[in-house]
């Protein structure tokens, strides 16, 4: 096709919102007028659909639960009036309790004014804040903000150095919808022993964002924490940064959260018209559904040409990936569905896999993400009247259209700037592309089953580790190989995982494990010397 060409189908095909700031260009996606009108009776139904989901109807049927991230920025919307209350209430009790910390009407336990907040949560009870935070968050904003998003000893230590002695004056908030995944339950031990050694109780600096009653709940309530949020069975964690997930450490951090959910909420009314090529979130469904033949078949590179938007591809992994990745659609069929994301920022990446994007594989469909404002104020030139911005452009633009030389396809999206009305738009706008999406290929993009599997073989993990190191201990002084010792605990089948249990704890001083080596590694004695 020639430029000509493409300019004629850019013009055809562009979706552009005024009141957005949004712009969505599908004119390097190779997609028919055919395949769209193909696909029209499939996407009223995916409208059809999301129109009851957002009515309150079961939308997640295995887990039985309504899906109401959409009502989060027009509590109006909410089936019934309980949960409209509800969410009023818990916008103004964020407020209010960001306004006191802000202000020091709450302090921390020796009197002094919180300047750092510390989210302890993992998937979607840290992502999206940790999107916000590195999206629009400023040097001067009131609180800086820090996270513990895995159980990683070291990844802790490496947090806790950077907060140091400003620990006493740090908030920490315990984010986690079910309150019993364990990776926040460590980090929040971890936070707990940090503050003790520093003299400080942690319930005088923790806050639970967490379900009614559940286990994080109740050790809050138990222990007398400054506050507790709620996080409802209607919103899934990787939904959920409009509500008190992301909102709260937005808020604390001084993000204008107002704005948040302004630009999600008008979003969601731009993502209601039923003409799928003015309703942008069902042109990026149609898109990934004429791009990977509604079966996952290309992976989605998200390339955002802008450092502040270098987690939105993190952030878009687990809402894509955990909603849409599944063995069975909803009439019980094995399908394997899903679709792979990955991606950083450009031009970055141009230096590290777009040789392979543009000569490789073909096995993907870029969105680019352009940001039309550089920077607040102006830019110095370069080189001859050429800013910084210009060449990210260009690069951006060059890239482009280096990839459709080599029949790449691609499409664009462009806001007019980033700050937290478009924050809002991108959240929201995805948020509904992945529910249309679930529509097109008939699949519960609600519920996330497989990770129950590696949450279980986990919890194996600990019940064997916990009968090796026993074995050692009750053995004082002898050694054991893996073989050995796996035979002697009844457990010959597992003689693999025994042997990287006692390898890891000989690494590891509170163990007080000493490995002996052997002739391979695999054949090495262990020999607990506590
Ligand atoms: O907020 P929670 O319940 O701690 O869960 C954290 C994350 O873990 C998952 O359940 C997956 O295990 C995600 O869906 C979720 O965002």
């Amino acid at each position: 096709m020639k430029n000509t060409d493409y300019w004629k189908r850019y013009k055809k095909y562009l979706y552009v919102s005024e009141t957005l700031g949004l712009m969505i260009d599908i004119s390097r996606m190779k997609f028919t007028d055919a395949y769209m009108k193909k696909m029209e009776p499939l996407v009223q139904k995916a409208f059809d659909d999301m129109q009851k989901l957002e009515s309150g109807a079961i939308a997640n049927p295995d887990e039985g639960r309504m899906v109401g991230h959409y009502w989060l920025r027009n509590a109006a919307l909410a089936p019934d009036k309980a949960i409209t209350s509800e969410i009023e209430d818990t916008l103004s009790a964020i407020k209010e309790f960001s306004h006191a910390v802000h202000t020091g009407k709450i302090v921390s336990e020796n009197g002094a004014t919180f300047k750092n907040v510390l989210v302890i949560g993992i998937g979607g009870s840290a992502l999206g804040p940790q999107f916000a935070a590195s999206a629009i968050g400023t040097p001067n904003d009131p609180m800086t903000v820090y996270f513990f998003d895995n159980t990683d000893p070291d990844g802790m230590d490496f947090v806790l150095g950077q907060i140091n002695q400003t620990l006493g004056q740090t908030l920490s908030l315990v984010i986690s919808k079910s309150g019993s995944t364990l990776e926040t339950r460590n980090g929040m031990l971890e936070a707990k022993r940090a503050y003790e050694s520093m003299g400080l109780n942690f319930a005088k600096h923790a806050v639970a964002v967490t379900g009614k009653d559940s286990k994080l709940d109740k050790i809050a309530t138990t222990e007398g924490w400054l506050k507790r949020f709620p996080m409802w069975d209607w919103v899934g964690g990787r939904t959920s940064e409009t509500s008190a997930v992301g909102l709260l450490p937005a808020a604390l951090q001084g993000l204008d959260i107002d704005s948040i959910l302004k630009g999600a909420r008008q979003c969601d009314e731009a993502t209601r018209t039923r003409n799928p090529m003015e309703n942008p979130s069902a042109i990026l469904a149609l898109m990934w559904h004429y791009a990977t033949k509604g079966k996952g078949t290309k992976d989605m590179v998200i390339l955002p040409y802008k450092d502040r938007l270098s987690l939105f591809t993190k952030y878009l992994q687990q809402l894509i990936m955990e909603s849409l990745g599944k063995e069975k659609d909803l009439d019980g069929n094995i399908v394997h569905q899903g679709i792979s994301v990955y991606g950083n920022k450009g031009s970055t990446d141009q230096h590290a896999y777009i040789q392979q994007l543009r000569d490789g594989v073909n096995n993907f469909f870029v969105t680019f993400v352009e940001v039309l404002k550089d920077r607040e104020g102006e830019s110095m030139f370069v080189e001859g009247d050429f800013t910084t911005g210009d060449y990210l452009s260009a690069f951006a633009l060059g890239t482009r259209s280096a990839l459709t030389g080599s029949d790449r396809e691609s499409m664009t999206i462009t806001i007019e700037k980033i700050d937290a009305f478009s924050l809002g738009i991108l959240i929201a706008l995805y948020e509904r592309a992945v529910g249309f999406y679930a529509s097109l290929i008939n699949i519960n993009a609600y519920h996330q089953p497989g990770v129950e599997a590696g949450k279980k073989a986990a919890g194996s993990v600990v019940t064997l580790q916990h009968a090796v190191l026993n074995h050692l201990k009750c053995n004082k002084g002898k050694a054991f190989s893996a073989d050995e010792t796996a035979a002697a605990i009844e457990a010959v089948d597992d003689a693999e995982l025994v042997f990287k249990i006692l390898l890891r704890a000989s690494h590891n001083a509170e163990r007080k494990i000493i490995i002996k080596n052997g002739k391979h590694i695999t054949s090495s004695r262990f020999q607990y010397t506590g």
